[in-house]
């Protein structure tokens, strides 16, 4: 059995991959967690797993893939952190039933991709990719064929989500149309309209752009049928994910000029770091703009994703709050001067908390105050106790079938 100490922060190991912002850094070292392991990129399965098996945290952004068979040699982890608005590089379920909490940054760089996306669709109406590469080469290509102004142009959002809507915004304020496909019912902001069915709005359209997350549903959303779908000299952009487009049937589709370019921030494979070859058969075709993925990658979104993340695991692991996690059940939780506090995470099955409340009756220990909640498979209760019990509770509590995690704060 543990003896019961709350762990000293210098012990609490923090790993921190894909150069998370310096922010972060500065947020955790400021609140006394002085363990840090740094990497400037992803690093391969073997070595990640050797570096996670001590860790009680993990910082990561979209490249690192933390699949159950990662998780399961991570015994100590206590939360993991997206420093990113996507979460589908992470089993979240894996997550979950070993009591690990994930958190990420949902809002912090949706204006970053925005904006992006807002610069694309002029430079690809103007076919600048094409004429910069004209000019780089010494060739002049002034001319008007093909090119045109965005103002009363029609701009298709799929996903209405946080990027969505904030591009909607902008793009309505600089003269666009805007209609958006999305499976829930949104509400639409300025004059946005929603459309039913994603085959009338791409036929509808002059600029299709993508913002879902990576689900099973989106998974090839975006093939032949639909590029089929989409209007003669129209223009597709994806700062969604790469799993979202088939990428084959779009480079046929812009060979063809039934498209009159593309911007796309996110491919099916990534290269793992700046020093591998990108790969992809995009490469070399006229009007598409490629980037390595760096929707939303600016000074600003990395500083604001840095802090934010990192105040959401430093205040999970001092106090055990829980709020704004994507798989964990949710608890906002006042501090606890005086009182060493328990948490206790367990599977959601009946006769837990009956347990867990004669734990305290039998061994004549006051409950100061206690907090429950659960989702469907995982409960957490955070239980303040006075410190001359909380030994004595700890261990009892680790004995419950169907316990998890078990964790005491000081
Ligand atoms: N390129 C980048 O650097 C970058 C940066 C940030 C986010 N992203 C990606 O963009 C995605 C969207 O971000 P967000 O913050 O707007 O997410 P969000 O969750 O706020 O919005 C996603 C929207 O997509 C809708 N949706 C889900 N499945 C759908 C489907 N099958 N068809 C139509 N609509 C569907 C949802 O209802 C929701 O309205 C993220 O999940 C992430 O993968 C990429
Ligand atoms: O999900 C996100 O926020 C984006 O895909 C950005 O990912 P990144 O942090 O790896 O750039």
């Amino acid at each position: 059995m543990s003896k019961t100490v709350s762990l000293d922060k210098s012990k609490i190991k923090i790993l921190l991959l894909e150069g998370v912002h310096q922010s972060a850094l500065d947020m955790f070292q400021s609140q006394g967690y002085s363990n840090i392991e740094y990497h400037k990129g992803s690093l391969p399965e073997e070595q990640l797993i050797e570096s996670i098996r001590d860790a009680h945290f993990i910082g990561i952004r979209s490249r690192t893939q933390l699949t159950e068979s990662v998780l399961a040699e991570a015994q100590k982890l206590v939360a993991i952190g997206c420093f990113c608005i996507g979460t589908n590089q992470v089993d979240l379920n894996a997550a979950l039933t070993r009591g690990i909490a994930v958190f990420n940054a949902p809002y912090s760089n949706t204006r970053s991709v925005a904006e992006l996306v807002i610069a694309e669709i002029i430079m690809l109406m103007r076919g600048i990719p094409e004429k910069n590469i004209v000019c780089h080469r010494g060739g002049w290509m002034k001319s008007a064929d093909n090119s045109y102004e965005i103002r009363g142009k029609k701009l298709g959002i799929i996903g209405y989500g946080s990027i969505g809507t904030q591009l909607s915004v902008m793009a309505e304020s600089m003269g666009m149309k805007v209609y958006y496909y999305d499976v829930v019912t949104k509400l639409p902001l300025g004059n946005a309209q929603q459309i039913a069915s994603l085959e009338e709005l791409l036929s509808k359209v002059d600029v299709v752009s993508l913002h879902v997350p990576e689900t099973a549903s989106t998974k090839n959303m975006f093939g032949a049928r639909e590029l089929g779908w989409m209007k003669e000299g129209s223009i597709l952009i994806n700062a969604s994910r790469g799993t979202v487009v088939d990428i084959e049937a779009l480079a046929e589709n812009i060979t063809s000029k039934k498209l009159l370019g593309a911007a796309i921030d996110v491919f099916p494979v990534e290269p793992r770091s700046n020093k591998d070859e990108f790969l992809s058969p995009l490469r070399g075709l006229d009007n598409v703009i490629l980037t390595p993925h760096i929707g939303g990658s600016t000074m600003e979104a990395q500083e604001m994703i840095g802090v934010e993340v990192s105040e959401k695991l430093v205040r999970y692991s001092d106090n055990g709050t829980s709020t704004m996690s994507v798989n964990f059940p949710e608890v906002a939780l006042p501090s606890h001067p005086g009182k060493h506090r328990l948490l206790h995470i367990h599977k959601n099955v009946p006769g837990i908390m009956s347990q867990i409340n004669s734990v305290f009756s039998e061994n004549n220990i006051n409950i100061a105050s206690q907090f429950l909640q659960t989702n469907e498979n995982v409960g957490y209760v955070v239980i303040d106790v006075d410190a001359e019990y909380s030994e004595l509770a700890l261990q009892k509590l680790q004995q419950i079938q169907g316990t998890i995690k078990t964790r005491v704060l000081f």
